[in-house]
């Protein structure tokens, strides 16, 4: 009998055994598993994203019709679905031992130095700059959603929000009113829920901002800008935040974050869009700060 075309992508879920939470959201988790179809343990550990709720189907279809397009070393790759038995469909995807950079900078701070960062600062670049060249504007662009491969490879390692821009406009206008991390949007998001690419760039410089303090808690976006706004109150904090950005307000410069680094940081955070450093011109930055000993 000819081999039976098993198609690799095609995941059952008798043989999908769920070893623990890898990560949560408001509607998405996901999970490592072991897929061991022949039942004896040497089966291959996989990161499977499925949803909290019914509904949210049509946003797990959307990610999944992404990510299985997308090829480059610094976007974490697809494997496959898990869709029989009806009940609703999984994403699987590679697992990445280490986690995100949210958990990996604190845990490993004493042996990374600075030029690790940077490396880890670029690669997001060159991740988010093929993620562009695909049309796609991501939207939710932060630590948390950079997964570590190794102490020299990170990965974006969720599309949850990314949207399509394809038929010619150049930005997406936010509906769905979900929770959105405002505390890494630019103004043009916050005031109009407008997503340019160049919106990006601006989660971008707020990420950056993390890896400089190795995501220490206490240094968070969130709780940086509640600190400089007041306590937090209620619905009036986006209120606060838009009207401290529009000052001119912007995150201050890390503890040891170099004067370049802060420069670049600034240069992503230009209130019009169009004035900001482009992701080509941050990956260029980057090599340059790279290959010269000033860092
Ligand atoms: C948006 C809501 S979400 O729920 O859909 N969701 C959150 C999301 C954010 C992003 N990105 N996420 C992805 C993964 C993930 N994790 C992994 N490995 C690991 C490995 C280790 C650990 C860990 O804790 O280790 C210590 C040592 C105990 C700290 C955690 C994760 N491999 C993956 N491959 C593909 C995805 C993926 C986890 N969270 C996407």
């Amino acid at each position: 009998i000819p081999p039976q075309e098993t198609d690799p992508t095609d995941f059952k879920r008798r043989f999908l055994k769920k070893i623990r939470k890898l990560g949560e959201g408001n509607f998405g988790m996901v999970e490592l598993c072991l897929y061991d179809p022949k039942g004896d343990q040497t089966g291959e550990l996989v990161a499977v994203k499925s949803l909290k709720t019914e509904n949210e189907c049509s946003n797990l279809r959307r990610e999944i019709s992404t990510i299985r397009n997308l090829y480059h070393e610094n976007i974490v790759k697809y494997k496959g679905i898990c869709n029989d038995e009806g009940a609703n469909i999984k994403l699987i995807m590679e697992y990445l031992p280490s986690g995100s950079l949210k958990e990996y900078l604190p845990r490993n701070k004493s042996n990374i130095d600075q030029k690790r960062l940077l490396h880890y600062a670029l690669q997001i670049c060159q991740g988010m700059e093929y993620l562009g060249s695909q049309n796609y504007i991501h939207r939710d662009l932060a630590a948390r959603n950079i997964l570590v491969e190794n102490e020299s490879l990170v990965k974006i390692g969720d599309f949850g929000l990314t949207k399509s821009i394809k038929d010619d406009k150049e930005y997406y206008k936010v509906t769905e009113e979900q929770d959105s991390p405002v505390y890494w949007y630019a103004p043009e998001c916050l005031i109009n829920r407008k997503f340019y690419k160049a919106s990006d760039v601006w989660s971008f410089g707020v990420t950056l901002y993390e890896i400089m303090t190795y995501c220490d808690r206490d240094n968070s976006p969130p709780r940086v800008f509640l600190k400089m706004i007041g306590r937090s109150q209620g619905q009036m904090t986006m209120a606060r935040l838009v009207e401290a950005l529009e000052k001119g307000w912007r995150m201050p410069c890390p503890d040891s974050c170099p004067e370049m680094v802060y420069t670049q940081m600034h240069s992503c955070w230009s209130h019009a869009p169009e004035n900001r450093v482009d992701f080509k011109g941050l990956i260029k930055q980057f090599e340059f700060l790279l290959t010269s000993e000033n860092i």
